[in-house]
């Protein structure tokens, strides 16, 4: 396929879970970072926000290429492309010591599905070795990183988690539950929904697949891309649901 027509669909996806070394989780709060400082650490990353939506939960943020997503204690950024979310990273540490009250890193995420054309990637995101390297790097760490890898096709799934020795045995404050579908080789007929030439905006397109229907009472942000390509961030209380 010739590049300019390709597009790397498959998402990096990194989560960021921060406390306090005395504990009082409740006197800190990532949503104190002004909104230009996000906007800052997203410039970094090669993506930018389109769209912003919130509840009393959740600051839910819609993409140039896809979503991010902040609570008190949580940072959550899912990007696709060839954008670089690694690079946010010390940028939002720096925000996290100045504004929110906390002072340290509890547990970070980082995965993905193997990139169609990962030599379009840039540097670091060619192979995921790398981009364990730059994670350690930057949380002096020793985190754990893993390959699933499919028997049956090409597919692989790689996590990188790190949760620093200090926070073993604290007692998890907000348990929580992420379910990840990542879908390949979908219907071209049903995808017609998610171009302008059939929808004639993103809500149409969220009515028309069903979308709209998947959480009661959800708050929805979505948007179509021109000519094909959608976004959406659903937030209900403290759940939050994204397709892109
Ligand atoms: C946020 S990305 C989601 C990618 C998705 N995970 C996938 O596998 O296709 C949105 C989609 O919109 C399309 N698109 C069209 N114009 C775009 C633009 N200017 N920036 C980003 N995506 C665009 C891309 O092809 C992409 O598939």
């Amino acid at each position: 396929m010739a590049t300019e027509d390709f597009f790397e669909g498959a998402e990096k996806l990194l989560e960021i879970w921060f406390g306090r070394q005395d504990g009082k989780v409740e006197n800190g709060d990532l949503r104190k970072i002004p909104r230009e400082k996000y906007e800052d650490l997203l410039k970094a990353a090669c993506c930018e926000v389109i769209s912003y939506t919130s509840n009393d939960e959740i600051d839910a943020y819609v993409l140039s290429e896809s979503s991010m997503f902040v609570t008190k204690r949580r940072f959550i950024l899912k990007t696709c492309g060839t954008t670089t979310p690694i690079e946010c990273i010390k940028p939002l540490l720096l925000n996290v010591h100045e504004f929110t009250g906390f002072d340290e890193v509890e547990d970070v995420f980082y995965s993905r599905k193997n990139f169609e054309r990962p030599e379009l990637q840039k540097d670091t995101y060619r192979n995921f070795k790398l981009e364990i390297e730059s994670l350690n790097i930057i949380f002096k760490g020793t985190g754990v990183a893993r390959c699933l890898r499919s028997s049956k096709t090409d597919d692989s799934w790689y996590l990188y988690a790190l949760h620093p020795v200090e926070c073993f045995g604290k007692e998890k404050q907000n348990p929580d539950q992420t379910l990840e579908i990542l879908m390949t080789n979908l219907d071209p007929h049903v995808m017609q929904i998610f171009t302008k030439e059939q929808s004639a905006n993103a809500n149409q397109a969220t009515q028309d697949s069903g979308i709209s229907e998947l959480l009661p009472n959800m708050k929805i942000d979505d948007f179509l891309f021109d000519p094909c390509g959608y976004s959406m961030n659903g937030i209900a209380k403290e759940v939050r649901l994204y397709l892109n």
